[in-house]
């Protein structure tokens, strides 16, 4: 069972076009793991602008709907640049298990955000896999992660 998942809420997925592949092959892997996912699309790999699936994904972890998430497009900077808009929403691109670690243990992360042109898929597992099983380490980041919502 993953360390971050909240009972009884979903795990929200997005993505664009670039990251359409991607993101079949992680919900494969969650459904794998038993755990349940709300796809917020995009639904088909057919050229599509990112902000039209992350908004209502972030929208859907401010209202309580999901936790955590998981963006996918082609670099991962569109799509998190479109989650990070929204309060309380800390998406962090990871293209490794180090980076996918520290955005939880440092930031607590609550979008994992996936490069999909730059990354294997057998990696992008293994990120997903550090990111839900990783615990916020608090202490002297929880100051810090209660002041990016401060602007
Ligand atoms: O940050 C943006 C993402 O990487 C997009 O997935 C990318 O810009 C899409 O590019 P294109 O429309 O050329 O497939």
């Amino acid at each position: 069972m993953s360390l971050i998942l909240k009972p009884g809420l979903p795990i929200g997925l997005c993505c664009d076009h670039a990251g359409y592949e991607l993101k079949n092959i992680v919900e494969g892997y969650l459904q794998s793991q038993d755990i349940n996912f709300t796809d917020f699309g995009c639904h088909s790999a057919d050229s599509c602008d990112y902000p039209d699936y992350a908004h209502p994904c972030a929208q859907a972890i401010q209202d309580g709907k999901c936790y955590p998430a998981i963006g996918i497009c082609g670099t991962g900077n569109g799509i998190a640049m479109a989650l990070n808009k929204h309060k309380g929403i800390r998406a962090a691109i990871c293209w490794n298990v180090e980076l996918a670690t520290l955005a939880r243990t440092h930031n607590d992360a609550n979008v994992l955000v996936l490069p999909a042109r730059h990354i294997e898929p057998t990696v992008a597992l293994a990120i997903v896999d550090a990111f839900l099983n990783t615990e916020f380490q608090g202490g002297r980041h929880q100051r810090r992660v209660e002041k990016i919502d401060m602007a």
